[in-house]
């Protein structure tokens, strides 16, 4: 579990994170998601303990990441993939970490098979390495000892869709062992397909936050039966809201259980049943975005 508490960041005059609250629970991969300048790296510094809140605090497992008797071995950490030795080979770099983390040299050819890099691949130096794999090594690296924790700052970077899809799975698993995954990311696609929650940054301040699939949908259901009257009215004298579309399926704001319950308990036999789209959070965050590259344009008449 990872928890912060009304976190500030200034540096001078600039707020780069303005209270900031929101808990990363075990067996769940959360996304951190905002555009660039928003405050998820100097967030994510703090939790790892890169960097000392302003106010506020962020505590993992309980404590704050100083605090920890053993860090290395509770939380695995992924700031900037392009940031490791370019002159090592994968393995060396993964050597290096599992001496220093007093680990036995049979966890190095683990993690590089968690990670889907061959052998061949980690005896190259790692300049020679595209974004992707530096993304792997990285992650190889966080899991070198065995952690409950995982905090990354963008590790889909790089990736291609397959490769997005592999950290998703690898992340996943993690999570279902009870692991908890706070993740950072500038793209909604992304995060949507990687996480369970969602925490929006923008401007340094929380703008929403809840889960994926509940953001997304705006917490209401569509469904569909032949008689989309008679499902109205159903869903409507079981208590709940409901609007015809317009091409004859009913939006309505009960949970999908519930939704199922009510159409079973009136005998309609429901032929389609999901969460709805487009809950706005797509606009939200587009407005976000739109609103930082204006502050961060170039000035009319500079060079293109
Ligand atoms: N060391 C620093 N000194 C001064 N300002 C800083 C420092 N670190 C971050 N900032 C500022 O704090 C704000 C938040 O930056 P931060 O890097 O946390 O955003 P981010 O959401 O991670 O964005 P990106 O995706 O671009 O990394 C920005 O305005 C940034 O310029």
């Amino acid at each position: 579990m990872i928890i912060i508490d009304a976190l500030t960041k200034r540096y001078g005059d600039v707020t780069a994170v303005d209270d900031v609250s929101f808990r990363a629970e075990p067996g769940r991969v959360t996304g951190f998601l905002g555009p660039n300048g928003a405050g998820k790296s100097t967030t994510l510094r703090i939790v790892v303990g890169l960097a000392g809140p302003t106010s506020g605090s962020a505590t993992v497992l309980g404590r704050r990441y100083v605090d920890l008797p053993n860090p290395g071995l509770e939380i695995g950490v992924l700031l900037d993939a392009s940031a490791q030795h370019g002159g090592r080979t994968g393995r060396e770099t993964l050597v290096l970490g599992q001496r220093t983390l007093g680990l036995p040299g049979a966890r190095v050819d683990e993690v590089l098979e968690l990670v889907g890099l061959t052998r061949a691949e980690s005896r190259r130096r790692v300049r020679d390495y595209s974004l992707g794999m530096r993304q792997r090594l990285g992650l190889a690296t966080a899991l070198l000892g065995d952690p409950r924790v995982l905090v990354l700052d963008e590790p889909a970077n790089g990736l291609d869709p397959a490769g997005i899809r592999w950290m998703r799975d690898l992340l996943r698993t993690f999570a279902d062992d009870g692991g908890t995954v706070l993740l950072s990311s500038h793209l909604l696609a992304e995060i949507e397909m990687i996480a369970d929650d969602i925490v929006m940054i923008g401007g340094g301040r929380i703008v929403a936050s809840g889960t994926t699939t509940g953001l997304l949908s705006g917490g209401e259901t569509l469904v569909r039966a032949d008689d989309a009257g008679a499902l109205a009215a159903a869903l409507r004298a079981a208590g709940l809201d409901a609007a015809a579309t317009a091409d004859g399926a009913v939006r309505t704001d009960g949970d999908l259980a519930a939704v199922g319950r009510a159409a079973f308990a009136a005998g309609l036999a429901v032929t389609e049943l999901r969460t709805a789209d487009g809950g706005g959070l797509e606009d939200m965050f587009l407005e976000l975005t739109a609103s930082t590259q204006r502050e961060t344009a170039p000035t009319q008449g500079a060079a293109a």
